[in-house]
């Protein structure tokens, strides 16, 4: 093995302990940071990803409410529900889990969300602001991928990168925010014909598919930087990630492991949204 691997459960745990400190400087001021986030129906990897979240936000002082609700919730009703946290003032981040039950409209949940208190960064406001390159909340998974290359410090600017991918929550923002630092970007996705192409090309290949191990060395270019964003629950129980990673880590130069990889920096960054949510800086 010859790549370097970077932790994300570290660096997670050090952005942690910097935003703890911030968090006590914005209590002195009389502001309390508050994450609620709702969870429907009983999705066992949303409740433990929600508990994830419940952890990290313990960790660093900011307060955090789970609303759950029975599967058979109807829009109105979670409508409703936002309604109201929008117009609280001791709510400063709302975060609804996806994904929703199919009777439920997803676009409509995500715009009903403040864009002030959207710390997920989905609202199209803020995907907007975030495509011109304006001040906003930055996706999660986007922002810790973009944070882990730079605690790295791996050229980001006139690097070729490679997504797989095309999700509104992962691929196509991760793909902006890297044009934004100066990329140069391809995408590709279950329609790309000779996949191979492309991904041998990459600098930096991001792997964002939903598929155990798919990815192995000979998708890479030699010392290519790999971000493994999946994460797939194996029968055994065990979680593993789209990038097969003891055959890629022999040719990459950099690479993220599943576990303890690009998941635990999704939370991180979404603590760092919700205290900017709280400074009430968007
Ligand atoms: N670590 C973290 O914090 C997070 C991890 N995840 C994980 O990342 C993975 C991706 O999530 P998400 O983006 O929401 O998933 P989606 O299912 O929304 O998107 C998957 C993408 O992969 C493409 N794809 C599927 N099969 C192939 C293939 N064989 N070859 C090339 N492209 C393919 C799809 O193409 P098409 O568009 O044509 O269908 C689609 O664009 C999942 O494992 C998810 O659990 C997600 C969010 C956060
Ligand atoms: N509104 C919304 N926002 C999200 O950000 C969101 C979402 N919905 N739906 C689902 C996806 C997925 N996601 C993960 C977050 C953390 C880990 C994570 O911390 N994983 C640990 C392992 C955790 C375990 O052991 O189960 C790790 O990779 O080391 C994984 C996945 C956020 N998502």
């Amino acid at each position: 093995m010859s790549a370097q691997i970077i932790n994300g459960k570290d660096l997670a745990q050090e952005l942690r302990l910097e935003m703890k400190e911030e968090v006590v400087k914005l209590k002195d001021t009389g502001v309390n940071p508050n994450l609620t986030v709702i969870l429907v129906g009983d999705n066992p990897a949303s409740r433990s990803y929600v508990k994830g979240k419940e952890k990290a936000s313990a960790q660093v002082g900011i307060q955090s409410e789970v609303i759950e609700l029975s599967s058979s919730v109807t829009e109105e009703k979670l409508l409703e529900i936002i309604h109201k946290l929008n117009e609280d003032p001791s709510v400063h981040g709302i975060l609804v889990q996806l994904p929703l039950p199919d009777h439920i409209h997803e676009q409509h949940i995500i715009e009903a969300i403040s864009p002030t208190k959207d710390v997920d960064g989905f609202h199209p406001i803020n995907i907007g602001r975030m495509m011109t390159g304006q001040d906003t909340f930055l996706p999660c998974t986007p922002f810790g991928i973009i944070t882990m290359l730079k605690s790295k410090s791996i050229p980001i600017a006139g690097k070729h990168v490679v997504i797989i991918g095309r999700s509104n929550i992962v691929g196509k923002p991760v793909g902006q925010l890297l044009l934004n630092e100066n990329a140069t970007v391809t995408h590709c996705h279950s329609r790309t014909s000779n996949l191979k192409e492309y991904t041998t090309k990459a600098d930096i290949l991001i792997v964002a598919i939903g598929k155990p191990n798919i990815i192995d060395k000979e998708y890479l270019k030699a010392n290519a930087v790999v971000i493994d964003v999946g994460i797939n629950r194996l029968d055994n129980g065990s979680l593993t990630g789209d990038v097969d990673f003891d055959s890629a880590a022999s040719k990459a130069s950099y690479i993220t492991p599943v576990p303890k990889g690009v998941g635990p920096m999704t939370i991180a960054m979404l603590l760092h949204n919700t205290i900017k949510a709280a400074k009430g800086l968007t």
